[in-house]
């Protein structure tokens, strides 16, 4: 899947940004400036500026602890930040949330769902909640459960869900009201090799149509194959962003990560007992 389709099919789309407004010169579908979040004296995200142009398919790439979720979340107003602005197709995520939010379809990591209701109504739910009518949001529901494989499984109470199943009911929510921007932490994580191969098939299908995706993620050869820019985190900060050529600079990502973001593979002196049985 590609990106960079300015221009393409959704130019021109009435009310890209969610306003009806005539087209113009897009804004970037995610604009983070000066970001920064401090836990209890401890800096998690130290001043994260990131521009995702709008139609291109972005990866978040960054150690355990870098500030990839932390960076998520304030871009999608889940998490205030301490300072700095996030803004979804030019709506201010704070000043504008309502603006802003109904533009964005969220997968945030550690999910908390209303986990007492069965896939089929959590997924119609949620589409109530973005003011779908009840027709519309019933056909989007059973239409994403059948696309992701759980239509079996719709009347099932989520709270049942192994954990790939919960990861694609929480697409579908994410996706049933449309959003211009998706923004996913981890989709692929505990998700089988076929629902993976359905979900890039979901995306690649939401970027032809216009939409922009923002994904994290550790698996580095998914981000290649997905992804047409990335951005590497580390230490709270984005060290290199960019079109995934200009960021791996000849070298594979993997390569690239382990330069930018350091690192050792060493176990270290310890750690003999576990070869003693
Ligand atoms: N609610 C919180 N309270 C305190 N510290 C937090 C909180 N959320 C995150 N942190 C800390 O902020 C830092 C960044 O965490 P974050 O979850 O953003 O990293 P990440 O890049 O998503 O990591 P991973 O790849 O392991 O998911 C870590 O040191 C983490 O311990």
């Amino acid at each position: 899947m590609t990106g960079g389709r300015a221009g393409g099919p959704a130019a021109g789309r009435d009310g890209e940004d969610g306003t009806g407004a005539a087209p113009g010169p897009r804004p970037p579908a995610l604009e983070l400036a000066g970001l920064v979040k401090v836990f209890d004296g401890r800096p998690a995200v130290t001043g994260v500026d990131l521009v995702v142009p709008a139609g291109s398919v972005t990866g978040l790439v960054g150690p355990n602890g870098a500030g990839k979720t932390t960076t998520l979340s304030m871009a999608t107003g889940l998490l205030r930040p301490d300072s700095g602005t996030a803004r979804v197709l030019g709506h201010d995520v704070w000043a504008d949330p309502v603006g802003a939010k109904r533009l964005v379809g969220l997968l945030p990591d550690g999910l908390r769902l209303f986990d007492r209701l069965s896939g089929a109504e959590l997924v119609r739910h949620t589409a109530r909640l973005h003011g779908l009518p009840r027709d519309v949001a019933g056909r989007r529901a059973q239409e994403l459960l059948v696309a992701l494989g759980l239509a079996d499984d719709a009347g099932r109470l989520v709270v049942d869900y192994s954990a790939g199943m919960t990861k694609k009911v929480a697409l579908a929510c994410a996706l049933v009201h449309a959003p211009r921007l998706l923004v996913l932490d981890e989709p692929f994580e505990a998700v089988d090799p076929v629902s993976a191969a359905t979900i890039r098939e979901l995306l690649a299908r939401f970027v032809r149509g216009g939409g922009t995706v923002v994904l994290s993620s550790h698996v580095m050869e998914l981000v290649e194959r997905l992804c047409d820019r990335v951005a590497v985190v580390a230490d709270g900060r984005v060290l290199a962003a960019g079109t995934l050529d200009e960021v791996r600079r000849g070298a594979t990502l993997e390569e690239r990560f382990v330069e930018l973001a350091g690192g050792t593979t060493s176990l270290g002196e310890g750690l003999a007992w576990l070869e003693s049985s």
